[in-house]
């Protein structure tokens, strides 16, 4: 089987330390011989922690738009053609500050490429001293703060030289009440070991694990490869019957009534099909808590019958 390209997202609020976390961990790679490349995203129209990224790592720049509001088409144009120019073992992408991680995961995981890839962790770079003072903060950032904590595999609690142990021990009580999941670790200029982001089979080990007791997991991606064409009214009888920790899905499709090819959107509970003109691969992205793999497979399987 050939080896997927790994994808890091980097995620945390604007200053929280996801450029120093960057070069730290190229620097890491580097030493380790892999190939990597990154994709930097900044709202501003020029890049200025680009400079940061040696000369001889591939990488893209989004500027002047977030990737998970204004550009995720350009993101996603980027990622593709980042993997069909370079041999990769891994891409590093920084999102803005504002990024939201579910919109991010959800750029990297285009039908078109979802099965050459595999997205191993969302670290968050949380600077310790913006989360105390959060409450000066607007009502939406607050959330977002929030929100990029809360679907992190990996929490850097950065800036955290200068806290007391007890602020820590407080600091740490609130994280993991909030992400009770995640491997939380305090640093300095995001300074950690590159074996906490690439042993991060993390997820995957725990989702296993945690299957069994039904507790809250977290944010998973599943990619069906459909081998046939699918009975439209089977499909949205299947659709109806998804739990709502699916958040959306996305994917082309062949349906036994036609000879085109559909692309598929779904999110909210809303499914939307248009006519392809190009022959598309015919893969189902899937993102959600609590993603059952083993089930999705199997009734994606009964579907997928000629
Ligand atoms: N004192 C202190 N400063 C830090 C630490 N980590 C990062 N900084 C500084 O904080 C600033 C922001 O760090 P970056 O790594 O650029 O953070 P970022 O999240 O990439 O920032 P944006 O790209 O603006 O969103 C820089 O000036 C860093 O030198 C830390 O642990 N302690």
């Amino acid at each position: 089987m050939i080896n997927k390209t790994e994808i890091y997202i980097l995620s945390g609020f604007l200053g929280s330390g996801k450029t120093s976390l960057l070069k730290n961990a190229l620097k890491q790679e580097k030493e380790n011989g892999r190939q990597i490349a990154v994709i930097m995203n900044e709202l501003g129209k020029v890049s200025i922690d680009s400079d940061e990224v040696e000369e001889d790592t591939p990488l893209k720049e989004l500027l002047n738009g977030c990737v998970c509001c204004t550009i995720q088409g350009q993101f996603e144009t980027q990622l593709h053609s980042l993997l069909q120019e370079n041999k990769l073992d891994a891409i590093y992408i920084e999102t803005t500050g504002v990024a939201h991680p579910i919109e991010v995961l959800d750029a990297c995981m285009s039908p078109l490429f979802a099965n050459d890839v595999v997205v191993k962790c969302i670290v968050t770079t949380v600077d310790v001293h913006r989360w105390q003072d959060r409450g000066s903060l607007s009502i939406q950032l607050q959330k977002l703060l929030q929100e990029q904590i809360r679907h992190a595999d990996v929490i850097l609690l950065n800036k955290a030289d200068t806290l007391s142990e007890s602020a820590k021990a407080a600091l740490l009580y609130e994280v993991q009440s909030i992400n009770p999941q995640a491997a939380c670790v305090f640093t300095s200029y995001s300074s950690i070991q590159l074996k906490l982001l690439t042993s991060a089979k993390l997820s995957e080990k725990q989702a296993h694990q945690q299957a069994h007791v039904e507790k809250q997991l977290h944010l998973k991606t599943f990619v069906y490869e459909f081998k046939n064409s699918v009975d439209l009214e089977k499909f949205e009888d299947w659709l109806r019957h998804t739990p709502d920790t699916i958040y959306r899905m996305k994917g082309y499709l062949r349906f036994t009534h036609s000879t085109d090819t559909y692309s598929f959107q779904y999110s909210y509970g809303m499914p939307l099909y248009m006519k392809e003109l190009l022959k598309m691969p015919t893969n189902l992205v899937i993102i959600g808590e609590n993603l059952r793999h083993e089930q999705l497979k199997k009734e994606l399987t009964t579907l997928d019958q000629v």
